[in-house]
């Protein structure tokens, strides 16, 4: 396995706050990463830094061995990066088949709230794609009528749409009910799988963490304090003291 994605030595600080304190990280191809941390940690700021919403103070980013920083993020998007976010950026008063269509029309340019779904070909694909993440149910709802699962599902089917080889989702289970939270995950994993997609996540439960994580990279003021698979990374005392023993009770038990 090769790197996909390489950061060297990121630093960045906010007045004297030090939220990126020299990351280095290598995000192989293919793999499903997990960044776990206590709030405040600097997991969020990583992946503005990758995906140009903030530019580091030092140190570089490259993608597939070519030079990112500085660019937009939607020149980054271009490239093949995707993200989502906490909290889902969906177009609220469309239904989730309009927001799929918006998305597989943006890809090609399009950027109109109505044209889309006049295109049979688009709204085909955006109809294909919900159906992988098993939102045909819901494709004519409102997307402000779905629970947080499928809206955190539908959020990330628009991030598929634009075909990223490398998504970064932050706390994609964040608010999902207790119940629903492993079948989101597995969804979600098994159409990144297909898609050969590689991914990163960060992510609060660590039951999610340790069944779909390949690698967890720990995070720390601003630094990677721990890096390998989650068998060890999970089960090593200082890991289980500092880091786990802090994150905040709701993420260990979400709410039902
Ligand atoms: N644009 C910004 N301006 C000023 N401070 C910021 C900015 N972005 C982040 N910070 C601060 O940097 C630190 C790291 O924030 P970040 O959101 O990356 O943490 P996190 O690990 O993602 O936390 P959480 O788990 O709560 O989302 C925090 O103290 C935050 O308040």
């Amino acid at each position: 396995m090769s790197a996909l994605l390489s950061a060297r030595g990121l630093k960045l600080a906010f007045g004297g706050l030090k939220a990126a304190d020299g990351i280095d990280l290598d995000v192989m191809d293919g793999e499903f990463l997990a960044i776990i941390g206590p709030n405040g940690a600097g997991k969020t700021t990583f992946i503005n830094m990758t995906t140009g919403y903030l530019k580091p103070q030092a140190g570089s980013i490259e993608f597939d061995g070519k030079p990112i920083l500085g660019m937009s993020p939607r020149k980054i998007v271009a490239l093949g990066i995707g993200r989502s976010f906490q909290l889902p950026q969906l177009f609220t008063e469309h239904t989730v088949l309009e927001n799929a269509a918006l998305a597989v029309a943006a890809r090609s340019g399009i950027w109109s709230p109505f044209a889309p779904l006049m295109r049979p070909s688009i709204r085909q694909e955006a109809e294909a794609l919900l159906d992988r993440f098993g939102l045909s149910p819901v494709a004519d709802r409102r997307a402000d009528a779905l629970n947080e699962g499928a809206r955190k599902l539908a959020d990330i089917a628009m991030a598929v749409a634009l075909r990223p080889r490398l998504l970064l989702m932050d706390e994609p289970t964040s608010g999902v009910a207790a119940a629903d939270k492993m079948a989101v995950v597995e969804t979600l994993v098994r159409v990144l799988r297909e898609s050969r997609v590689t991914a990163v996540f960060v992510e609060h439960d660590m039951e999610v963490v340790a069944r779909f994580a390949d690698r967890v990279a720990v995070w720390g003021q601003g630094r990677i304090m721990a890096l390998g698979d989650p068998q060890t990374v999970l089960n090593d005392p200082q890991v289980r003291r500092d880091v786990i023993g802090e994150l905040p009770q709701e993420a260990l038990h979400a709410p039902t």
